[in-house]
């Protein structure tokens, strides 16, 4: 089997675009992983980024010390090499992570206005915030450059979108009225409570090693975003993608083209009928290889339900007619369907401090303490039932353990409505 690859120049003409759609609805059903070409993103945009990523990962270690994630709520900045884990293994990659450049929105004494407003004291909130951007004068045009593509590919991103709906027979602009609600638009006027997305973007190297079986980065699925657009920089292989017949597949780099797959919360927003892909990155053993996810970003205060309700019956029924009662696969979506996820931001804000437990000690504690402490006392001993959550924010407590913050937070997050 092999990952299709998609000219998006035949959606321009209505003779050529059925043909598109099909193929677009088969990979997508089937695989969950396609190659893009002739997509709208300018080959310069793309290659002002790539040449600026050597010289990004060779900045001296004061400067990468002054960009660390620790330093940054929102979890934007640098990771050193092998510092992140997936299944329990180190993943060979340092990274930069970026997000669309927002300003903070997070007030954890906001009031919520009458029907509309959005309850900005929702720990969640507290993802959206500006990037950490290199000194100019280290790397002159960088942030320029990289502004510019992180545009081209939100623009890409929402052109591909419309075409998922369309070939699934999902309403048009569903997906984009989650951030601007199509009434509001018509009439000029930006809704109260409108806000841009925020995507994510990473900038990883793998540097080569000498290990040929060094896990670059370890079997998952995509849990920022919709959808990803990952651009594979130069010639370097390494990226696999996990088949249904559990066979792993290479998914080459190859010249203008983007891979795209699918987020969890796409899949879970159309009960599996779009497909979110299990990949891993062996680590390069002869050059070092640089790639860039983009992860779409995800409406924080939505509910997968709400999502799925805006579904087709058609679409929410698929997986089910062609698949029956293969469990794997419902085992792995009703996890997503489990009111405890339901709501994106919780579930973005669970993922990144489960998978940056220092930035979420140093900036999340207390706020989920403050949450925490207003629960009843039956609730709190259920989340932690080795300590009083309320010993962590004393001055002289040990700091929680990675489990017990993580226990912390479920419960903090999942309850963390308004604090009377
Ligand atoms: O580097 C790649 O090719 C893929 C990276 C990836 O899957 C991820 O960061 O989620
Ligand atoms: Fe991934």
């Amino acid at each position: 089997m092999e990952i299709p690859i998609l000219n998006l120049s035949l959606a321009k003409d209505p003779t050529t675009r059925p043909q598109l759609l099909k193929d677009l609805y088969d990979a997508t059903f089937n695989i969950g992983f396609v190659y893009i070409k002739n997509h709208s993103v300018p080959n310069f945009t793309i290659d002002n980024l790539t040449d600026f990523l050597p010289k990004l990962f060779d900045l001296p270690n004061s400067s990468k010390s002054t960009l660390s994630k620790i330093n940054s709520p929102h979890f934007v900045g640098y990771n050193g090499y092998a510092e992140e884990k997936t299944l329990g293994k180190q993943d060979l990659r340092e990274q930069f992570d970026f997000a669309t450049e927002l300003d903070v929105v997070y007030d954890e004494n906001a009031q919520v206005e009458g029907g509309s407003g959005r309850d900005f004291s929702k720990l969640y909130w507290r993802l959206r915030g500006p990037n950490l951007w290199p000194d100019e004068g280290d790397l002159p045009g960088f942030r320029r450059v990289f502004e510019e593509y992180h545009d081209a590919l939100s623009k890409l991103s929402f052109e591909f979108v419309e075409l998922v709906e369309e070939a699934f027979g999902i309403p048009k602009d569903t997906f984009k009225d989650f951030f601007v609600p199509k009434q509001q638009v018509s009439n000029g006027q930006k809704s109260k409570s409108y806000l841009p997305p925020q995507h994510r973007i990473k900038l990883l190297k793998y540097p080569a090693t000498s290990n040929p079986s060094g896990q670059g980065v370890g079997p998952h699925k995509d849990s920022s975003g919709w959808l990803t657009f990952l651009y594979q920089v130069g010639t370097e292989p390494g990226l696999e993608v996990l088949t249904k017949t559990n066979t792993w597949i290479p998914v080459p780099p190859i010249p203008g083209t983007f891979v795209v797959n699918f987020g969890n919360a796409f899949e879970a927003a159309t009960e599996g009928a779009v497909r979110a892909t299990v990949h891993k990155v062996k680590a390069p053993v002869e050059r070092d290889r640089y790639s860039i996810p983009f992860f779409m970003g995800l409406p924080l205060d939505l509910r997968v339900s709400d999502i799925r309700a805006c579904m087709p019956e058609s679409v929410r029924r698929k997986r089910g007619e062609v698949e029956g009662d293969s469990k794997g696969e419902e085992v792995e979506i009703s996890k997503f369907l489990d009111g405890r996820w339901d709501c994106l931001g919780e579930s973005q804000l669970r993922k990144w401090i489960r998978s940056h437990e220092d930035v979420g000690r140093k900036w999340y504690v207390d706020e989920a303490c403050i949450h925490v402490k207003s629960l009843p006392q039956r609730e709190r001993k259920l989340g932690c039932p080795s300590r009083h959550p309320e010993s962590f924010s004393q001055k002289d407590a040990s700091p929680p353990k990675p489990n017990e913050m993580i226990k912390l937070f479920d419960l903090a997050i999942l309850h963390s409505t308004k604090r009377v």
